[in-house]
């Protein structure tokens, strides 16, 4: 076995390729699933498994990287969404603490508690396209409409969206201002659920659970994760999946270097974006029931521009600062101020889903001159200008190969039952397991982490029959 380094540093092993050599599982996918998967079966006492991984990198949808000497910057998964104990009176979670926080805990990974509630409007600030701060009057609108929606959700039915609850809702004083009502619905819903307000399943988006307890980000990284799970197994990095064979016993899996590898269980835990393109082959194709529910959930995108400037010129004291903008699709409507947290001068700026599209478009400086245009409208006295930035990094997830979108939500017409139909093994080989196969942690690292447990276990029950 040879070790084999990912360009920050993590040395990861590396199998020597043998194309006879027929492994027990094989794991195609080298995110927080397809790690949680392998740990668990070498836990259990598996050893002749491997994973296969695309990049030249583990961790998937969670990517840390140095922004400047002092500064880490996460462009994919940021939070502990509720570190527990406890999931919305989930029985399997009672009294649990949330894995990845468990995770952290036990390879003494520092995480940092940020505020409980992102809804809390002491920690918001709202800035608009006439210049600086809304009138306040803003805030009522806004919990007048999250009350409306909590009222409403539940009883919605299948083919309802966000935006179908929304046109009925009475925006009282800004009931003429399509910016101000759009980016309600962008600030509110797009940005969690990173899908357009039309898709946005009413009935379901709520139907997700979260752990209780607070919200934590890693100051160093959220792929120190990862790169820890990765230390004691086996992957293969740079290996792009292209065709699955599944028709006789032993299942042929081969890369787009035409390497073959041979298992008799496999694990795939690519996005769903890529199953849905059909990036990889299946032979034969996958149950028709498992293609329909691919394409019944919705492939996100949520894309972050994070900026460290040589010093703050935005609150200081708050966690989040929201803004109208003068654009029809209401970009940069939120960004988080790292500050309170890190003591750098750092701000993440968010744009979704149709804000997204049209960035991913765009250069870095054009980006950024936008970025610029909108704190400058926010904040006219601080006058930012280019010079004023030592450093940045840019998501693009819509354009990254390997994920193809951000994270899973709920689409109009879905139902939990289509993550369960995609999770499902095929006859009884091929199983699958990302976030989008876990419907009560959608969208999330601790949902794609149980997922990966939940897929290790059904192999171990199907090695043993
Ligand atoms: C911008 C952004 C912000 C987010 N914020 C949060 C947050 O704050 N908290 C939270 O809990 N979650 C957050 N998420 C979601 C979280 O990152 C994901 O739910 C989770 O990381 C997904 O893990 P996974 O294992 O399902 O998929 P992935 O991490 O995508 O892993 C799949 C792996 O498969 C590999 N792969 C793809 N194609 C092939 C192929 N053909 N052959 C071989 N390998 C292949 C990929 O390279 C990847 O490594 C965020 C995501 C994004 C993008």
């Amino acid at each position: 076995m040879e070790s084999q380094q990912t360009p920050n540093g993590t040395n990861i092993k590396k199998e020597i390729t043998n194309s006879t050599h027929v492994y027990d599982v094989v794991i195609i996918g080298a995110g927080i699933s397809g790690l949680g998967a392998a740990n668990h079966l070498k836990e259990q006492g598996y050893e002749n498994v491997l994973v296969l991984e695309s990049q030249d990198r583990v961790g998937g949808r969670i990517s840390s990287q140095n922004l400047s000497d002092e500064v880490v910057v996460d462009l994919g998964a940021s939070w502990i969404h509720g570190a527990g104990p406890g999931a919305n009176e989930i029985p399997e979670w009672r009294n649990k603490l949330n894995p990845i926080y468990e995770l952290a805990n036990k390879l003494n990974i520092r995480t940092v508690k940020t505020q409980d509630d992102v809804y809390d409007s002491s920690q918001q600030k709202y800035y608009w396209y006439k210049g600086g701060e809304m009138p306040s009057d803003i805030f009522q609108v806004v919990d007048k409409f999250r009350s409306y929606y909590e009222q409403h959700c539940k009883k919605a039915n299948k083919k309802l969206s966000i935006q179908d609850l929304f046109s009925k809702f009475d925006f009282g004083p800004y009931q003429d201002d399509e910016k101000v009502k759009r980016f309600i619905l962008v600030s509110d819903f797009e940005s969690e659920y990173d899908g357009d307000s039309s898709q946005l399943s009413a009935s379901q988006i709520d139907n997700q659970s979260q752990f209780d307890g607070e919200d934590r980000i890693f100051p160093l990284g959220y792929s120190q994760i990862p790169n820890a799970l990765a230390q004691s197994i086996r992957i293969n990095l740079n290996s792009k999946i292209k065709n699955i064979d599944y028709t006789r016993d032993i299942i042929d899996i081969q890369t787009t270097n035409n390497i073959l590898y041979k298992a008799r269980k496999l694990i795939v835990t690519v996005p769903l974006a890529i199953l849905a393109q059909k990036v990889i082959n299946f032979t034969p194709v996958l149950p028709a029931k498992k293609i329909q529910s691919i394409n019944r959930l919705g492939q996100g995108l949520l894309d972050k521009l994070i900026i460290q400037f040589e010093e703050v010129f935005w609150d200081k004291n708050i966690d989040w600062l929201t803004y109208v903008s003068d654009a029809e699709q209401s970009d940069w409507a939120v960004s988080f101020n790292h500050h309170k947290y890190l003591s750098q001068p750092v701000i993440t700026m968010f744009n979704t889903y149709n804000s997204a599209v049209k960035f991913s478009h765009l250069s870095d400086e054009e980006l950024v001159s936008s970025a610029l245009v909108a704190l400058n409208t926010m904040y006219p006295r601080a006058k930012v200008t280019r010079e004023k930035i030592k450093g940045f990094k840019r998501s693009n997830w819509s354009n990254n190969e390997h994920a193809k979108m951000s994270y899973t939500f709920a689409k109009v017409g879905c139902t939990p039952a289509d993550s369960e139909e995609i999770a499902k093994g095929v006859n009884n080989k091929v199983w699958f397991a990302g976030e989008h196969t876990c419907f009560d942690f959608l969208g999330t690292v601790n949902g794609a982490y149980i997922s990966g447990l939940k897929a290790a276990q059904n192999i171990i029950q199907s090695l043993k029959a």
